[in-house]
């Protein structure tokens, strides 16, 4: 139980990150950030993902001193391309286009920043079979690609693509609940069993 009470605030729009954390027992606000996402490509995955995380929990925790933000940024990553969310059904065709029949990354950098600051990045290996011609139109006509990092949802019927994945599930929805858990501990904050 949280039994210190500390105020915790993700620092984020998606809705699947508050529902992931609700679901592992973290009481927290939503209030999200006001960063813009892009990258020089100067930068590794590895080394964006994290710098966005902690941008947008830097900005949400410049005003809320007294609370434990968490700030995260996904993204998948094909033979060393960043894959971010399609900016319409041209580039969502373009990526799945891509991610048939091949493996590829999804990297999620999670920033916690509280009295103390921390930063990981996690991934996970996804690999998709073979998209049917049918199944890739009729997934670009719903409305689950567009606002998903590599224009799928593993979660929902982006998850028929899937053939095997290697790592932490929750990773590739936008939030790895382990480690998160485990670090929001050493910042005095426990899940609740509901
Ligand atoms: C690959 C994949 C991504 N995603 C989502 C997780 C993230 O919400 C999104 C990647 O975009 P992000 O830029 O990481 O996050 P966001 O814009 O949704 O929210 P914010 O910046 O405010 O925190 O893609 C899935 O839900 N399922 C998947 O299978």
């Amino acid at each position: 139980m949280n039994t210190t009470q500390k105020r915790v605030i993700l620092a984020s729009m998606s809705p699947r990150r508050t529902e992931l954390l609700r679901k592992a027992g973290i009481e927290h606000e939503v209030i999200p950030s006001n960063v813009t996402e892009g990258t020089d490509g100067k930068e590794s995955p590895s080394e964006y993902v994290g710098r966005l995380a902690r941008e947008k929990a830097l900005d949400v925790a410049r005003d809320h001193r007294d609370a434990i933000v968490i700030g995260a940024d996904t993204v998948v990553v094909l033979d060393g391309v960043i894959l971010e969310k399609p900016t319409d059904r041209e580039d969502a065709k373009r990526m799945l286009e891509r991610l048939s029949g091949s493996t590829h990354e999804v990297l999620t950098g999670v920033s916690i920043i509280g009295a103390t600051q921390d930063l990981f990045v996690t991934t996970t290996h996804v690999t998709f079979d073979v998209i049917p011609e049918s199944w890739m139109e009729d997934y670009l006509d719903s409305e689950e690609p567009y606002d998903k990092a590599g224009a799928y949802g593993i979660q929902g019927s982006g998850g028929l693509f899937v053939e095997k994945i290697e790592g932490d599930f929750y990773n590739v929805v936008g939030l790895p609940i382990h480690p998160l858990v485990k670090t929001l501990d050493r910042h005095g904050v426990t899940p609740r069993f509901l």
